[in-house]
């Protein structure tokens, strides 16, 4: 099933080509739209709700094409903006529940669903307060909470988790995933932090001067490599030297060897040595391919 499709998509600015015949296909699910600052995720956005025409190429929204059925698509899109936009005068209650009675819903439905979404999102007392006075964290909320209180089938995000600690990180993360898992909605949300988006989404989309670098399945991006990562309590450097004796390829990377697998045994190899070495184990990991490595691997796409 796809959820959006763009097909040759360009965006022009007097002095950028801020989106360069992008093709790509999204399906259900949680997908995550990684770029450095400027690389054309906010424009794809744009577009993608029927906000700014594209120059050339075409896009559909859960089957709705972006230019004539704009209208249509926001209906069932739900959208967090990136930069504040909150008024600062009003509650998050007050600001919620006029979105949702601005999106069709009587009063007395759209007093409870704003009530039920800020609840989701983890604003209790606070949300009687003007907005003027919230922190960034609860700003994030406030506008993550709009954009679900017409019950949208899909929701785009944009970037939030910008300027967040990294407690408000893992909970803005988590939340979410929750959105994209129990409530069954699907996710476009957008980062410059890679290795964030590694953490909750199943497809991403890498994109940079409003090319397409990559786009995979989260499996695709962290797949297996050949390498086995060992920690040891003490005596990293007493186990790598032994190992290195033994002909094997170790890298030290922080508190961790990284052992290179030349053939199964090599596992064996290092359980044995650390044995011998009477050292206490905390972990042997496969190695794992990290989305940063996306940008130190050519484009294959
Ligand atoms: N309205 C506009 N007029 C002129 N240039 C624009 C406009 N909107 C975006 N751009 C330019 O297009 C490029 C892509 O911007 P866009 O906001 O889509 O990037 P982004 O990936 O979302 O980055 P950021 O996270 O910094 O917003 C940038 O070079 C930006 O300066």
């Amino acid at each position: 099933m796809t959820i959006l499709a763009t097909e040759g998509l360009s965006r022009r600015f007097p002095r950028v080509t801020a989106l360069d015949r992008l093709t790509v296909t999204v399906g259900p699910g949680v997908t995550g739209l990684v770029g450095a600052n400027g690389a054309g995720k906010s424009t794809l956005i744009k577009i993608l709700l029927g906000l700014l025409e594209p120059s050339e190429g075409a896009a559909q929204v859960l089957g709705m094409d972006v230019t004539a059925q704009g209208a249509e698509i926001r209906r069932v899109v739900g959208y967090m903006p990136e930069h504040d936009c909150l008024p600062p005068d009003l509650s998050a209650t007050e600001f919620t529940v006029h979105l949702a009675r601005m999106s069709g819903l009587p009063r007395t439905a759209a007093r409870e669903r704003a009530a039920d979404v800020l609840r989701h999102v983890g604003l209790y007392e606070e949300r009687y307060r003007a907005m003027g006075g919230y922190s960034t964290g609860m700003k994030q909320r406030v506008k993550l909470a709009q954009a679900l209180v017409h019950d949208p089938k899909l929701v785009f995000l944009d970037e939030p988790t910008n300027g967040l600690d990294p407690q408000g990180r893992d909970e803005m993360l988590a939340l979410i995933r929750r959105i994209g898992t129990e409530f069954g909605i699907s996710v476009l949300v957008t980062s410059h932090l890679l290795g964030e988006l590694e953490r909750i989404c199943d497809h991403v989309i890498v994109i940079d001067g409003g090319t397409l670098l990559r786009s995979s399945a989260i499996s695709e991006f962290t797949q297996t490599t050949r390498t086995v990562t060992v920690e040891v309590e003490e005596g990293r450097d007493v186990l790598a030297a032994h190992l290195a004796g033994l002909g094997e390829t170790v890298t030290a990377a922080g508190r961790t060897l990284l052992v290179e697998v030349r053939a199964p045994e090599t596992y064996d190899t290092v359980r044995d040595a650390v044995c011998d070495l009477d050292l206490s184990l905390i972990r042997m990991e496969q190695g794992r391919q990290r989305i940063e490595d996306v940008f130190r691997e050519p484009a294959d796409v």
